[in-house]
């Protein structure tokens, strides 16, 4: 069996290599069709557009994306040519989750964000946001969620969320079609209609925020800040919302290592089950360096500031930070 994957994807070369014949590593953006040609299985992240381009005529049965996301599969397409995919639903919701907590923490002590008396709104209450949810009435704020594929009769609608929310944060999935199309949901008209100068925090896709009317927003003081992982046209992103975002990270929150471990056992469980081979064993995410004494301060596990200091001094390293991304854990 030959499987071609993602060289990025930490940790999970060793496992590979005890199931396959062949196993090759390639950048996830370069990964192009004479590659998987004569692979058997194609392991992804965000990086790799999987559609027919890549994989027709290709012997491939198997393809997985070491993420949750998978708006860069074509899921129709995979249908149509009976190749078998899968995602890793909630593997890093946990780390997203983190990197909120301590977003918000540091919007209470650097903006003045009174945590306690303000009112948050969930746009997409899946696996991340419950755990945003989770987070946000632990630290006493009062929380809405809008949710319409959900429709539970405990949630709201958007502009209740626009009337009423002092911090407005997305956790939906980017779509482009159907009722419930994501795609710039948070536009210029989104913006013209907020009531109360909110906090904006995207941690979902690029494109689900409209970026050039965030920063319209943000400078005409419609939005008080904005907490940016994730941007139209990574990694080319705009500047001029870089340097006006109060954090700005290179599409690192789900990065934790217990998150990318999560994705790769989902990975490999998923794999073994297709060509029903034996599991070859967990993979465990590695420890904190010895002498790590944890305060019990979120911020001293992850602070955000420390990704956003990277990226606004030199935005050209975009995908190198991601790509050599510092050990970072949800927990001791
Ligand atoms: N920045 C990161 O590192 C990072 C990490 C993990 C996930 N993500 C992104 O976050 C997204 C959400 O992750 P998840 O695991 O919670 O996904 P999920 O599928 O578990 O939940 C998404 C939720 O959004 C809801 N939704 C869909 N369309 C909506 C709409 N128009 N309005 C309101 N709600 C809507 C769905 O009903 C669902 O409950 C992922 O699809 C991915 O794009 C980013
Ligand atoms: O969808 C996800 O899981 C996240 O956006 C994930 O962190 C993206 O990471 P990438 O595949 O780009 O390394």
């Amino acid at each position: 069996m030959k499987i071609v994957v993602d060289d990025k994807i930490p940790y999970i070369r060793e496992k590979l290599q005890m199931l396959a014949d062949q196993v090759v590593a390639i950048p996830g953006a370069k990964i192009a069709s004479a590659d998987v040609k004569d692979a058997d299985a194609l392991i992804v992240r965000t990086r790799t557009r999987c559609d027919e381009k890549l994989l027709a005529g290709s012997k491939v049965t198997f393809v997985a994306t070491a993420t949750i996301g998978f708006d860069h599969i074509d899921t129709d397409y995979m249908e149509r040519a009976g190749i078998t995919w899968t995602s890793c639903p909630g593997c890093n919701a946990a780390s997203v989750a983190q990197y909120l907590e301590s977003s918000l923490l540091l919007l209470q002590q650097q903006k003045g964000l009174q945590l306690n008396s303000a009112t948050i709104g969930i746009v997409g209450c899946g696996h991340v946001g419950q755990k945003v949810k989770n987070v946000a009435e632990r630290m006493g704020m009062r929380v809405l969620v809008c949710d319409p594929p959900v429709g539970s009769s405990d949630y709201v609608s958007l502009d209740v969320i626009e009337r009423e929310a002092d911090v407005i944060t997305f956790h939906v999935p980017l779509t482009r079609e159907g009722c419930y199309a994501t795609w710039h949901m948070a536009d210029e008209a989104f913006f013209q209609r907020l009531s109360r100068v909110p906090y904006i925090i995207n941690t979902s896709r690029g494109p689900v925020v409209d970026n050039n009317a965030l920063l319209t927003a943000l400078c005409e003081k419609r939005v008080r800040d904005a907490v940016i992982d994730v941007w139209e046209g990574e990694p080319d992103i705009n500047l001029q919302l870089l340097k006006q975002a109060f954090i700005a990270t290179p599409h690192i929150a789900g990065y934790s290592a217990d998150g990318k471990t999560n994705a790769d056992n989902m990975v490999i469980q998923a794999l073994c089950h297709h060509f029903h081979l034996p599991n070859p064993g967990r993979i465990d995410p590695p420890s904190l360096p010895d002498g790590f004494h944890f305060t019990g301060d979120p911020l001293q596990l992850y602070n955000p500031i420390k990704d956003s200091e990277k990226l606004k001094n030199d935005p050209s390293l975009f995908e190198s930070l991601r790509n050599n991304y510092p050990l970072r854990r949800e927990k001791i």
